[in-house]
C-alpha cells in the first residue's frame, strides 16, 4: 500500500486521467460508490444520514455517495454548505445527477441553521473539504466544523477529516474529529503522525481503480503489510545449515545491564539466526549464558582501552552486527573501529547512538550499510531538534538525516518510519501500546539483526523485522496477554506464531 502527500495524490490523479485515460468523473463515481457500499454494510436504514458537501471534489464525492445511498433506500439528505456558483467541474456534474433523483438539497449558510437540522439525524457524512484545504479555515466553514464536532452524532469523513492537512509539518487549525474515515486510494501522510492521526478515527482505504503505474510515477512511500512480507521473506533452503542462515553478533551490556544484550540475543535466535555470538564484559557472560544456551560468547576486553585485534578478527567473520544495547555512554572509540573494520551491516541502537553522535563530527571510513534505530527522544538528540518538532515532521527529518549521513534510519514509534540513504521510506504500523516498555527496543534490534543477516536488501530486511516485532505484540494481546502486562520477553516468544502465519 502507498502513503501519499497531497501533491503526490494530485500527480497520481493527473497520471490516471491523462495517461490512464480514466475521466475524473469516473474516479469520483468510483470513490463515491465504493464508500456508499461500505456505508450500507456498516449502518442500517433506520439511521438517518446527513451528507455535508463543500465546494471542491470532496463535495463531489459526497453527491455520489448520497445518490447511491438513496438508490439503496437509505434515508439521506444533502446539505450544501457553499454557494451554488462555487461548485464546478466534476462536482457540478455529480450534483446535477443528485438533483435528477428528485431528492432534496438544502443550502445552508448559517451555523445555527445547520445545528437545528442536524438534531434530526444520526450520522454525518463529511464531504466538506478534502486534500485541497489551504491555510486557516475560513468562515463559515470554521463554525460549521465546530457545530459538527459538538453534535454528538457519528461522524464519517470522506478521504480526510475536513480541515485536516494531508501533509506533515502543518499546524492543525480547525478540523472535524471523525469516528471513521474512508480514505480515497491511499492514506495521506497525516494518518501516521501522533497529533493528526487522532482526527481520522478508524480508517479504511477505498480502491477507486487508479492503475498502479500512476502510483509508481511519483515513487511514494510504502505502508508495509503482510503481503509485502510474504513476497520478500527469505525461503529456507531444504539443505540449509547453521552457516547458511547467517552469523551475527550482538555487542553490548555493561556489568549492571545484562538484560538488554540477553533480549537482543534471544530475539535474534528466535528470528531464525544460524549462529549468534554475544560480545560482552566478563561479569555478564555467566548471567546471559545461563538464559541463552544457544549462543556463543566473546569476551569484550576492549571496553576501557579501545579495540584489540582478536576482537577485530571475530567481528570480521560476521554477516551482521548489532551494537550498543546496554553498553553505557562511554568508550566511543570501539564503535569507530567497528564501523571502519567491518564490511557487513552494523546496526546501532540505544547507548550506541550516543557513541555514534560523537563520531558525526569526524569522518568515518565505511562503505557497508549502517543502520540506526532511535526512538523519538534519541532521534531528537541526534538531530539537535525538539521531540515536538520531530513529531510534526518525522518523514522529512528522517529523510534529510538519512541522506546527509548515508545511513538507514529506523525511527521507532507507534508508526515506525524506515528510511534508506537514498530517501526511500517504508512505514510499519503494526504493534500496540504493550510495546511501550523497556526492553522491547532490544528485542527489535535482535530481530533486525537476523533479518539483516538473511536479506540482501537492507530496507526490506528492516521493514520485515519491524513487521515481525509489531505483529508478535498484536497476536499476544489478541490471544493471551494485555497491553498492560505484555513484556519484552513475551514478544520474543510470540514470534513463533508470526512465523507460522508466514509459512
Ligand atoms: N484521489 C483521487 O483520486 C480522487 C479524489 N477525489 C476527491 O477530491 C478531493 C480533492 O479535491 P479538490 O477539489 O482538489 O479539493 P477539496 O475538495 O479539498 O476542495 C478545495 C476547495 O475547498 C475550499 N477551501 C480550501 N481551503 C479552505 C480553507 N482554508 N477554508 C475554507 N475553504 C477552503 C476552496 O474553495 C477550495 O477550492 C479529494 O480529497 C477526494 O475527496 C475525487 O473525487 C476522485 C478522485
Ligand atoms: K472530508
Amino acid at each position: 500500500m502507498y502513503i501519499v502527500t497531497a501533491e503526490e495524490m494530485y500527480e497520481i490523479d493527473r497520471y490516471a486521467i491523462e495517461k490512464g485515460g480514466i475521466e475524473g468523473k469516473i474516479l469520483m463515481e468510483n470513490a463515491g460508490s465504493q464508500v456508499a457500499q461500505q456505508l450500507t454494510q456498516t449502518f442500517t436504514k433506520r439511521e438517518k444520514m446527513a451528507v455535508l458537501v463543500g465546494s471542491g471534489n470532496n463535495g463531489g464525492d459526497g453527491f455520489v455517495i448520497a445518490r447511491y445511498l438513496a438508490e439503496k433506500g437509505f434515508d439521506v439528505t444533502v446539505f450544501q454548505l457553499v454557494a451554488d456558483e462555487k461548485i464546478k467541474g466534476d462536482a457540478a456534474f455529480h450534483k446535477h445527477l443528485w438533483l435528477n433523483t428528485s431528492h432534496p438539497l438544502y443550502q445552508i449558510t448559517e451555523p445555527l441553521e445547520l445545528k437545528q437540522h442536524l438534531c434530526a439525524y444520526d450520522i454525518i457524512i463529511d464531504a466538506i473539504l478534502g486534500i485541497g484545504v489551504l491555510g486557516e479555515i475560513r468562515e463559515p466553514i470554521r463554525s460549521f466544523i465546530n457545530v459538527i464536532n459538538q453534535s454528538g452524532l457519528v461522524k464519517v469523513a470522506i478521504d480526510i477529516p475536513s480541515g485536516l492537512p494531508a501533509n506533515e509539518g502543518i499546524h492543525v487549525d480547525k478540523a472535524i474529529k471523525a469516528d471513521l474515515t474512508y480514505i480515497i486510494d491511499a492514506p495521506k501522510t497525516t494518518v501516521f503522525l501522533e497529533d493528526t492521526s487522532r482526527y481520522y478515527g478508524k480508517w479504511q482505504v477505498m480502491n477507486i481503480g487508479i492503475p498502479d503505474a500512476a502510483h509508481q510515477s511519483c515513487n511514494p512511500n510504502h505502508l508495509w503489510r503482510k503481503k509485502d512480507v510474504l513476497a520478500s521473506f527469505p525461503k529456507r533452503d531444504l539443505y540449509a545449515h547453521k552457516g547458511s542462515n547467517g552469523k551475527g553478533m550482538v555487542i553490548g551490556g555493561q556489568a549492571l545491564m545484562p538484560g538488554s544484550i540477553l533480549l537482543s540475543a534471544r530475539a535474534a535466535l528466535r528470528s531464525g539466526a544460524g549462529l549468534i555470538t554475544v560480545a560482552t564484559v566478563r561479569e555478564n557472560i555467566p548471567i546471559v549464558a545461563s538464559q541463552c544456551v544457544e549462543a556463543t560468547y566473546h569476551l569484550l576486553e576492549g571496553f576501557s582501552g579501545g579495540f584489540q585485534s582478536r576482537n577485530r578478527e571475530a567481528f570480521q567473520q560476521m554477516d551482521a552486527i548489532a551494537f550498543g544495547m546496554g553498553i553505557g555512554r562511554q568508550n566511543a572509540t570501539m564503535l569507530r573501529e567497528l564501523l571502519e573494520s567491518t564490511t557487513c551491516p552494523v546496526l546501532i541502537d540505544a547507548d550506541g547512538l550516543y557513541h555514534w553522535k560523537d563520531l558525526l563530527r569526524s569522518q568515518v571510513k565505511r562503505d557497508a550499510p549502517t543502520v540506526i534505530t532511535p526512538h523519538f527522544g534519541e532521534m531528537a538528540m541526534l538531530t539537535d531538534r525538539s521531540v515536538a518538532e520531530l513529531k510534526q515532521n518525522p518523514f522529512s527529518i528522517s529523510r534529510q538525516f538519512a541522506q546527509q549521513h548515508q545511513v538507514y534510519v529506523v525511527l521507532k514509534g507507534k508508526n515506525t518510519i524506515i528510511t534508506a540513504p537514498d530517501g526511500e521510506q517504508i512505514v510499519s504500523d503494526q504493534g500496540n501500546a504493550g510495546l511501550a516498555k523497556g526492553g522491547t527496543g532490544d528485542v527489535l534490534s535482535g530481530i533486525l539483526l537476523t533479518m539483516l543477516m538473511q536479506h540482501q536488501n537492507v530496507l526490506i530486511a528492516l521493514a520485515n523485522g519491524c513487521y515481525l516485532h509489531g505483529t508478535s505484540a498484536e497476536y499476544l494481546v489478541e490471544e493471551k496477554h494485555s497491553e498492560i502486562d505484555l513484556l519484552a520477553t513475551d514478544v520474543i516468544e510470540g514470534l513463533s506464531q508470526v512465523f507460522r502465519t508466514l509459512s
